[in-house]
């Protein structure tokens, strides 16, 4: 393991950003710390750092005690999501400044800024200023100044926060396939779930100052610890007292022939189970039909456990949407597809709020 993070809190005043938390962070490998705004997960990356000191607990970099160790002794490289670049000096200047403040000899210096511009791809901006490259741009450069001083671990803030959606797309495959170029042991900070889903190898999911999940994007997706996780990593909806996802709410115009309902994989305690066959299927009243892009997504009314309608959502393809015929006002029949997974909804009043939570 590259990085130990042991039993580690975190107080500001009687705030607890972080609470008693464990996590290994694998060798050479890209983790995502993904979680809500405030849950903590720039507090333990700046732990790791060395920008902020746990209150208790302690961080072990490749095998060594690094709980007490200063930042630039921990030999890592730190992006932030507003990179602070040095404005009067040349894009070439910047990448080369962790080397030249280590007084790396001036060929070495040239030969390793070329060899990292060029792995940016940024080599043709060597000479201008970092005003005069974009957001993306400037992100590459402060990934090729991190990596300058080859870091055992390279740490990034929330890297393409603040650039536009289709920059951080491209970014986000580059630092991908980066990545499999040089296996810095990498750890990133992101809200994005996607983003999380897309890149990650292995993703730590933190809430409330605690670790919810680790896993592999798979596991998570497939095996979600908790109600938390599985409403986290994307859309949810209730059926007949479970968290399902949308897309897998089967519709029927008819009443379908039950098959005996039966649960076969059990996670983790309160985690997701896997459904083996279709039980009885809910009775509903389309509310209303929306096509967004190849999706049809469609919310049906339908009675709850206390007599008040429930909304829920199901996700089709829009030809099956089509087939259907789903107008508003039409009476379905919605089930749990086979072999998709559930949790079962905490008691009432608690779902909303920890939906509202996420
Ligand atoms: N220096 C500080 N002083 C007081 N409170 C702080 C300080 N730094 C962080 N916090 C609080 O600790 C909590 C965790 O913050 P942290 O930045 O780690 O969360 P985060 O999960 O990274 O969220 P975000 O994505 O919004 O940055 C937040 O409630 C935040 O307000």
């Amino acid at each position: 393991m590259s990085i130990e993070v042991s039993r580690v809190s975190k107080l500001f005043g009687d705030f607890v950003a972080l609470d008693d938390v464990s996590v290994s962070i694998p060798t050479g490998q890209l983790t995502a710390l993904l979680g809500p705004s405030g849950g903590g997960k720039s507090t333990l990356l700046r732990i790791i750092a060395g920008l902020e000191q746990a209150d208790t607990g302690r961080i072990d970099i490749e095998g060594r005690d690094a709980t007490r160790l200063p930042a630039r002794k921990r030999n890592v490289g730190f992006v932030f999501q507003h990179y602070a670049a040095f404005k009067h000096l040349s894009v070439a200047r910047n990448v080369a400044f962790g080397l030249e403040i280590r007084k790396t000899p001036k060929d070495q210096t040239a030969d390793r800024v070329h060899e990292l511009l060029k792995l940016v791809h940024l080599e043709q901006f060597a000479d201008r200023l970092p005003s005069q490259l974009s957001g993306g741009q400037r992100q590459r450069m402060a990934l090729a100044r991190a990596l300058a001083i080859q870091p055992s671990v390279l740490l990034l803030d929330e890297p393409f926060g603040a650039l536009d959606a289709k920059v951080r797309k491209e970014l986000r495959d580059w630092l991908r396939r980066l990545h499999d170029e040089i296996p810095v042991t990498t750890v990133f900070v992101t809200h994005d779930q996607e983003e999380a889903l897309e890149v990650a190898d292995e993703i730590v999911v933190i809430n409330n100052g605690r670790i919810e999940q680790v896993g592999s994007p798979d596991e998570l997706y497939d095996a979600p610890a908790n109600y938390f996780v599985m409403s986290f990593l994307g859309p949810v909806t209730h059926l007949d007292g479970k968290l399902v996802r949308p897309h897998d709410v089967e519709i029927h115009t008819q009443a379908p022939v039950p098959v005996a309902g039966d649960t076969v994989a059990g996670g983790a305690t309160g985690g997701a189970q896997q459904t083996a066959a279709a039980g009885p299927a809910v009775e509903g009243t389309v509310v209303r039909t929306v096509r967004v892009g190849f999706e049809a997504r469609v919310e049906v009314a339908v009675a709850g456990a206390d007599g008040a309608d429930q909304s829920v959502e199901a996700v089709l393809t829009r030809a099956e949407a089509r087939t259907l015929g789903l107008a508003p006002g039409a009476k379905v029949w919605l089930r749990q597809a086979p072999g998709s997974i559930s949790i079962d909804a905490p008691a009432a009043a608690e779902p909303r709020e920890l939906v509202a939570a996420v």
